[in-house]
């Protein structure tokens, strides 16, 4: 389970998330939206620990992460695709994935549940990252997360710049890596429709601080459409 306690972070001198509490359940879906600019991405950057945070506490079962160092994080047991999924656009498809592998310092093999989950990646994996699509760079990101062997596997607004029915394969990938793998994922989020479908478990974000949390299902979706549209 990974706790997320009385966190605050800033860039310099200007704080943008504070008192934050959240809890990501173990084999669930959960995901975190907002507006524009209320500091989803310096959440999961918080995470990362790629953000100053001053104060709080973010544990993975228990294990204090506040101050180590990003690479041990993941080693820890998290997976991180960024915003705008930082695939190296010059290295093969290959080569981005062997460098997951090397992050993680794990055996040079991709596990064939990797291939499995994305046939496109076996296919292309002498093509350069930079000449796929952007739902194969999102679907290359998320394999080279998961070749660490996260417990829990953290994505930055999966479907940005996605065209609708590469969105729904995307959408698939993500609840099979939960369902068969096991894998508790938390992903932020701006399109309703995807994250509606997908989460089991919703926390809504407003300036910094969270305005609404619960089970998908049991939320007022009109109440949250207003608040991402105000
Ligand atoms: N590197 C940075 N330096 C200074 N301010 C930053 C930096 N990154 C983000 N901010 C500011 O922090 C606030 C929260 O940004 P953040 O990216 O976390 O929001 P977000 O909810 O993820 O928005 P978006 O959906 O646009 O990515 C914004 O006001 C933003 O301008």
């Amino acid at each position: 389970m990974l706790n997320i306690s009385q966190v605050n972070a800033c860039y310099g001198e200007s704080s943008v998330i504070s008192g934050l509490d959240m809890e990501v359940n173990d084999h669930k879906i959960v995901c975190l939206i907002g507006r524009n600019g209320v500091g989803k991405s310096t959440t999961l950057k918080s995470i990362m620990g790629l953000v100053n945070t001053p104060s709080g506490s973010i544990k993975l079962n228990g294990t204090e992460m506040m101050k180590m160092a990003t690479y041990d994080r993941v080693k820890l047991g998290i997976g991180y695709v960024p915003q705008g999924r930082d695939i190296f656009p010059q290295m093969t498809v290959q080569e981005n994935l062997e460098l997951g592998l090397h992050t993680a310092g794990k055996e040079k093999k991709v596990p064939d549940y990797i291939y499995d989950l994305f046939p496109i990646l076996p296919e292309f994996a002498k093509r350069k990252g930079g000449d796929l699509s952007g739902g194969q760079q999102q679907q290359l990101a998320i394999a080279r997360a998961l070749v660490t062997g996260p417990e829990i596997l953290i994505l930055d607004e999966p479907t940005e710049g996605i065209q609708p029915s590469i969105i729904q394969d995307i959408g698939r990938a993500i609840k099979r890596v939960n369902q068969e793998l096991g894998i508790t994922v938390l992903i932020v989020e701006q399109y309703l429709e995807f994250v509606l479908d997908i989460s089991d478990e919703l926390y809504i974000m407003e300036k910094g601080s969270i305005v609404m949390q619960g089970k998908t299902k049991e939320l007022p979706v009109e109440e949250i459409q207003k608040i991402m549209t105000e």
